[in-house]
């Protein structure tokens, strides 16, 4: 199957990679606006560094528009020669909608995806619509290609600033939080190793309790609260610093931010 890439910057690098670890049976066109980032993949088999956007959407089936929202408007223009017919695009630019694409570039079969940074691992996960003119086994093609980056959870489009706050910018807010207890774990006296060994493990195994057994998160931490003990002073604290309210206010700042992207786009085009 021949993929294109069009942007080989943060995203668009991952899933150049991912496709080339996973996938070694794709044929990939890329093409990115400087030049240097497609260096790495000059020599590589099963890879074509492209001249232009236009040509990547002309060799490849399923497309890949990997660029910043504000650089949609010039993609737009550097693509719109371009016969689309059966080929599919998939967007990761947030706030750019299904409808726009479909309306600038003259095409119905659209994906809009919102991945996010572990899928550097393949242990990312993506939010994924799709124009209702893909058919169900052009959306299982899709949904196969995106396992090189993780998993998928299928969203209705007007959801997508949610998906973008909790799972699109989340990994920055956990790496931040993690960040944190390093440097607290420092301020205790722990080095840096250690401390930052005892945080990855406290949460990915409080993750994995939680998807192995399924239960609410409330519960397992009662668990951990003995009455007069540590945890709950560290709760009280944590309830009195407003933790759990800014943790709700920062994922609806992102969501709002994300709204307004898209409403910006639109009128811009
Ligand atoms: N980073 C993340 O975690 C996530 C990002 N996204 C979304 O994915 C999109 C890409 O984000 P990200 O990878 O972080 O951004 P980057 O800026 O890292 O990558 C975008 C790339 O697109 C290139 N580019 C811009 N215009 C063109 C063009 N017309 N033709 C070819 N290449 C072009 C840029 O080239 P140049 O080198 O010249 O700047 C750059 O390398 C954004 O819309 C973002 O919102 C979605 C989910 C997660
Ligand atoms: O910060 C951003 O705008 C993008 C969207 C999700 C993650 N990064």
């Amino acid at each position: 199957m021949k993929i294109g890439v069009i942007g080989v910057g943060n995203i668009g690098s991952i899933l150049v990679e991912r496709f080339l670890e996973t996938k070694p049976e794709l044929k990939l066109y890329i093409f990115n606006r400087s030049p240097q980032k497609m260096e790495p993949y000059k020599e590589l088999d099963g890879i074509v560094c492209c001249g232009n956007a236009a040509e990547v959407c002309e060799k490849a089936e399923i497309i890949f528009f990997a660029v910043k929202p504000q650089d949609v408007s010039a993609l737009f223009e550097q693509v719109r020669v371009v016969e689309f017919n059966e080929k599919i695009i998939v967007s990761t630019m947030t706030g750019i909608s299904i409808k726009v694409i479909m309306e600038e570039l003259g095409t119905d079969r659209v994906v809009r995806i919102m991945p996010n940074i572990p899928g550097m691992i393949g242990k990312g996960v993506t939010g994924i619509c799709f124009s209702p003119a893909i058919s169900k086994e052009k959306r299982d093609l899709v949904i196969e290609l995106l396992e090189a980056i993780g998993s998928t959870v299928e969203v209705n489009e007007k959801d997508f600033a949610a998906v973008t706050a909790l799972s699109g910018s989340g990994p920055a807010f956990v790496f931040v939080i993690v960040e944190a207890l390093i440097d607290i774990g420092l301020k205790m006296g722990l080095s840096y190793d250690k401390a930052r060994e005892l945080i990855l493990h406290t949460i990915s195994g409080s993750v994995e309790l939680l998807k192995e057994k399924g239960n609410h998160p409330g519960e397992f931490r009662h668990l951990v609260t003995s009455p007069s003990g540590t945890t709950i002073e560290g709760i009280y604290s944590l309830e009195r610093e407003g933790l759990r309210g800014t943790i709700m206010k920062t994922i609806l700042d992102t969501y709002n931010r994300a709204r307004k992207i898209n409403e910006d786009i639109e009128k811009s085009l």
